[in-house]
């Protein structure tokens, strides 16, 4: 039965009362929601080198690939339901939880309601930190080696195990550390071993003669032996603060107990 509605009760609140909709001009197409903006978001333009072009054709400009995270040990212990199934490499289903108010309403009308989602790559809950770098992360970091810009970042919501693929644990570590490992070992065995190198502003850097390597050794030194007085003043007086306050407060309690 509908509900009845006492007219005068009901009172509209006032921001939507107040709210004005613009007159319809015309059906409205709708065939531009479903637009594919891939091109407007291409990365491939003229001034790119020929190089770069052929390193970024082979590919697509952004890729957003899908990690599926395993029930964690509560999550079992509450026996959660799985609501995502992987179709194919690509593609997963994603099914309402049983008994939720979406799952009734859609089996009532249209039968269960399903929704498709497609991304670059899926990578299933059984996917190790390994896996996952060298599937998603190691061909960015190469390019980034080869002199491209590339950006990568996780998004998902709270508890979708972000940290987990980025930092990772001890034991199993991340794309993060993954990808500091590469990077440190591409330069091993090209650092410049002389210290003839000074940097100037952000991005210049001279280079030194072999006396003025020396006076640079005698300022830095001297800056040490200036900080390590400072340090020792510092902790001398602190201890003798620290032993003052502790005769002043010996001394009172004494005279307390007396
Ligand atoms: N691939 C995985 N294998 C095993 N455990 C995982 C995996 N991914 C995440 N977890 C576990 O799931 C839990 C949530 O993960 P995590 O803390 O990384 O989520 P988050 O997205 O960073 O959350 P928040 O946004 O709240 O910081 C953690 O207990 C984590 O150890």
């Amino acid at each position: 039965m509908e509900p009845v509605l006492d007219k005068a009760t009901n009172i509209r609140p006032s921001y939507i009362a107040s709210i004005e909709l613009p007159p319809r001009i015309g059906p409205v197409n709708v065939e531009d929601l479903k637009a594919d903006l891939s091109d407007e978001f291409s990365l491939v333009s003229s001034n790119l080198d020929i190089s770069q072009r052929n390193s970024l054709d082979s590919k697509e400009h952004i890729q957003v690939c899908l990690r599926i995270r395993p029930f964690t040990a509560t999550e079992k212990e509450n026996e959660s339901q799985d609501c995502v199934s992987i179709q194919d490499s690509t593609s997963i289903i994603l099914k309402g939880p049983k008994n939720s108010m979406i799952c009734r309403l859609s089996e009532k009308n249209v039968g269960q309601m399903v929704q498709k989602f497609t991304f670059s790559q899926v990578f299933g809950p059984e996917t190790t930190q390994e896996e996952f770098f060298d599937g998603t992360v190691k061909q960015p970091v190469q390019d980034f080696l080869e002199g491209h810009n590339r950006l990568i970042f996780t998004y998902g919501v709270t508890n979708a195990g972000k940290t987990y693929t980025f930092q990772g644990t001890e034991a199993d570590i991340g794309i993060l550390p993954r990808t500091m490992d590469m990077l440190f070992k591409s330069i091993r065995g090209k650092l410049y071993p002389d210290m003839d190198f000074k940097p100037l502003r952000c991005r210049d850097y001279i280079r030194l003669t072999k006396e003025q390597v020396r006076e640079e050794i005698a300022v830095k030194n001297s800056i040490l032996r200036l900080m390590k007085e400072v340090w020792q003043n510092f902790l001398y007086s602190a201890r003798a603060h620290r032993a003052y306050v502790y005769t002043h407060f010996k001394k009172n309690t004494d005279l307390l107990s007396w």
